[in-house]
């Protein structure tokens, strides 16, 4: 089996990376959450408990669970590169030179490597050196700012700084610098773990691109269908330019349609994920607003073509025929978040309703505090497995966000 298999999001879940909240939730404080694009504190051994939970409900049902910060310190062991990915690390961190960079060097390289890894992860507080601040960039650090390295409570959303397509992936360059960071441990990961070692495996884009695009947009609809969301979080060149590697690259990659959805930009709906899901082969979640009183929303379907661009655009505001032709569907069914119900549906997609994790055909993770939505997904003949959700959501992610599949069967 290939390092990356994935040409569904319903297929059954094979191999998955996820990352345990850890000490970074701990380094939240109001005034700096918002910034680090959280809306509040969660309780840190809850969250945890939470998540050891999904985890557990991952591998009772035949998921092998990898956990992102142990393939990163592995990595790190077989490349022997520890010290270039700490400089990496203080470079972006904004530590690139000083006392500091040095005090912070010495620090973490004394560290074991899994603690290297998970304090990049976890930020480094400035009480936890001392610092003789004999340059002028150190001189001129701003006493009253609590951290050397700002924690990266996002992190434990592994679906979005790296997302898996066909059998290769898309290593992001991320909106916020609140996560830019994040997506570095992938790309060390596929860089130098053993298991990806054969390269078996494509990168259709890596991080090195001025453009963005997050792994919470994109979906994998079928095995030549991708749907991408213009969000937030990604941009129309980062989706066209993914589309173009992936048309001309086409003998690896079978991808011959890639949909491009405007959901709107707020942060609610950050990523085309918090809004749509796919549960079943003709089944998707959907909240009600995204749709207009018409029920219409704006959608571009590329196609590879012999042209100057490489691909030819077509626009429909039409989702659900849009789906339906890419699919070959003849009935599709669109399941609205919360019931559409005025309240209920924000409330739960707030609390991520929307983002549900299929992990086969019609079986699908989500949040239990969703009770409405998971009762209409019942109703339209989903199994629904409910996790459960106090702390983890107040991250603004769901089942979806959390999990980054490798390897699921084809269907
Ligand atoms: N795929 C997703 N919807 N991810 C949710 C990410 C939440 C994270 N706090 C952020 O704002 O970036």
């Amino acid at each position: 089996m290939p390092a990356i298999h994935v040409f569904s999001e319903i297929g059954k879940l094979r191999r998955v990376i996820v990352h345990r909240p850890g000490r970074e939730v701990e380094n939240l404080t109001p005034a700096i959450m918002k910034r680090l694009l959280f809306d509040d504190i969660p309780y840190l051994p809850i969250a945890q408990k939470e998540h050891d939970a999904l985890v557990r409900i991952l591998q009772e049902n035949g998921a092998e669970v990898l956990y992102l910060e142990q393939l990163t310190s592995q990595a790190i062991a077989a490349g022997r590169i520890k010290s270039a990915f700490l400089e990496k690390n203080l470079q972006e961190a904004g530590q690139a030179s000083g006392a500091i960079h040095d005090a912070l060097k010495e620090y973490l390289l004394s560290l074991d490597t899994d603690r290297m890894v998970s304090k990049l992860i976890e930020g480094v507080r400035k009480n936890e050196l001392d610092v003789k601040a004999d340059d002028l960039v150190s001189a001129v650090d701003d006493p009253h700012y609590p951290f050397y390295i700002d924690p990266l409570p996002s992190m434990y959303f592994t679906r979005d700084p790296q997302a898996s397509i066909g059998e290769g992936l898309t290593i992001n360059r991320m909106t916020f610098a609140a996560r830019q960071r994040e997506s570095m441990f992938m790309e060390t990961v596929t860089k130098y773990h053993p298991s990806f070692a054969r390269g078996d495996f494509s990168v259709w884009r890596n991080r090195d691109h001025q453009t963005h695009i997050e792994g919470g947009d994109e979906l994998i609809l079928s095995d030549h269908v991708l749907a991408i969301g213009i969000s937030q979080r990604t941009c129309a060149a980062a989706i066209q330019d993914v589309a173009k590697k992936l048309f001309v690259d086409s003998g690896q990659s079978h991808f011959d349609t890639v949909i491009a959805i405007k959901i709107p930009e707020n942060r609610a709906m950050m990523h085309l994920d918090t809004v749509l899901t796919m549960v079943n082969f003709d089944q998707f979640t959907v909240h009600p607003g995204i749709l207009d009183a018409g029920g219409k929303i704006d959608t571009w379907t590329m196609h590879p073509a012999d042209n100057a661009q490489g691909l030819t655009i077509s626009y429909s505001q039409d989702l659900k025929s849009v789906l339906k032709n890419a699919l070959g569907v003849s009935e599709l069914d669109l399941i609205p978040t919360g019931a559409g119900d005025l309240i209920t549906a924000p409330r739960e997609q707030w609390t991520d309703g929307s983002n549900t994790l299929a992990i086969v055909p019609g079986v699908v993770v989500t949040y239990d505090r969703n009770y409405v939505s998971n009762a209409l997904l019942q109703h339209h003949g989903i199994k629904v497995i409910e996790t459960v959700s106090s702390e983890l959501s107040r991250g603004r992610g769901g089942p979806r966000c959390m999990t980054m599949p490798l390897i699921r069967d084809d269907i």
